[in-house]
């Protein structure tokens, strides 16, 4: 398991973050003056009630979506400050998503689904590479494979394999196990979990899942758009607990 100390350099830091969508009745605050880092090497879940605003917060931390105030840093950039053109280079260069509907290509298959990060970055493609991403997701064999060929779990597999091949420095899940049966998230949760310990990765991943966020080496979490506690080396039991604190 990863190493957690408050010295450590996050990969991303966010500062004073807030940010408001526009209601019928006037701006409606989604996160307010929200301040942590989420560490190198560590795999961070963000948990909280539903409409807390932790799809907001991975937006922001991932240069998606912009706050109205604060600071995000990556490394010394700071995305706020960017501009679209240094935004898409951030998005394609810096950082990897895995979505719940893991967002593959249809009509490619597993091999050309992987290799589209490297073809859109413009860097040449190299088989050996590919099939060494498709190998470490357990799917070499399964390459030739269009999605609607492979299971959720398989998808899922592919969808990471996509991520790491073009090696972000962080890599942001948005509940990575969301559509997927338990034993099968358990399996993609591994997998994440092996990305972190002998990749050494960065991986912050939304969850409602308090065996998922069991899988993370801190979890964070919000309430009304505010950070409201945390807890390291965390066990499913202690998540629970935590979480039935504001669900009531
Ligand atoms: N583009 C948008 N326009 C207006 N309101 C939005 C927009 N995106 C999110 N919201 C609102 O912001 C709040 C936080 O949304 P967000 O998706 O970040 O919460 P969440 O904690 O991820 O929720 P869930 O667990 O249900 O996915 C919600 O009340 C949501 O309705």
């Amino acid at each position: 398991m990863s190493l957690l100390t408050d010295v450590q350099l996050p990969a991303v830091q966010l500062a004073g973050v807030s940010k408001s969508y526009r209601g019928a009745a006037g701006p409606v605050p989604v996160l307010c003056e929200v301040s942590l880092g989420f560490p190198q090497r560590a795999l961070t879940a963000v948990m909280g009630p539903s409409g807390s605003g932790k799809t907001t917060l991975l937006n922001c931390a991932a240069g998606l979506d912009k706050p109205d105030r604060g600071k995000v840093l990556l490394g010394d950039t700071d995305l706020v400050a960017c501009d679209e053109r240094q935004l898409t280079e951030v998005r394609r260069d810096r950082v990897g998503f895995v979505f719940q509907q893991f967002n593959l290509l249809p009509m490619l298959d597993a091999y050309e689904n992987v290799a589209l990060p490297l073809r859109l970055q413009g860097r040449r493609v190299k088989r050996d590479r590919i099939m060494e991403a498709l190998r470490e997701v357990g799917l070499a064999d399964k390459a030739g494979r269009r999605p609607a060929q492979l299971s959720g779990g398989q998808q899922q597999r592919v969808a990471i394999a996509r991520t790491l091949v073009a090696e972000p420095e962080i890599v942001f899940a948005d509940e990575p196990t969301g559509s997927l049966d338990r034993s099968t998230g358990r399996q993609v949760m591994a997998l994440l979990r092996g990305v972190v310990d002998r990749a050494a990765r960065t991986v912050v991943m939304v969850t409602h899942d308090p065996a998922v966020a069991a899988c993370a080496d801190r979890v964070v979490f919000l309430s009304d758009g505010e950070v409201v506690g945390r807890l390291d080396h965390p066990t499913a039991d202690a998540v629970a607990q935590q979480l039935s604190t504001w669900e009531r």
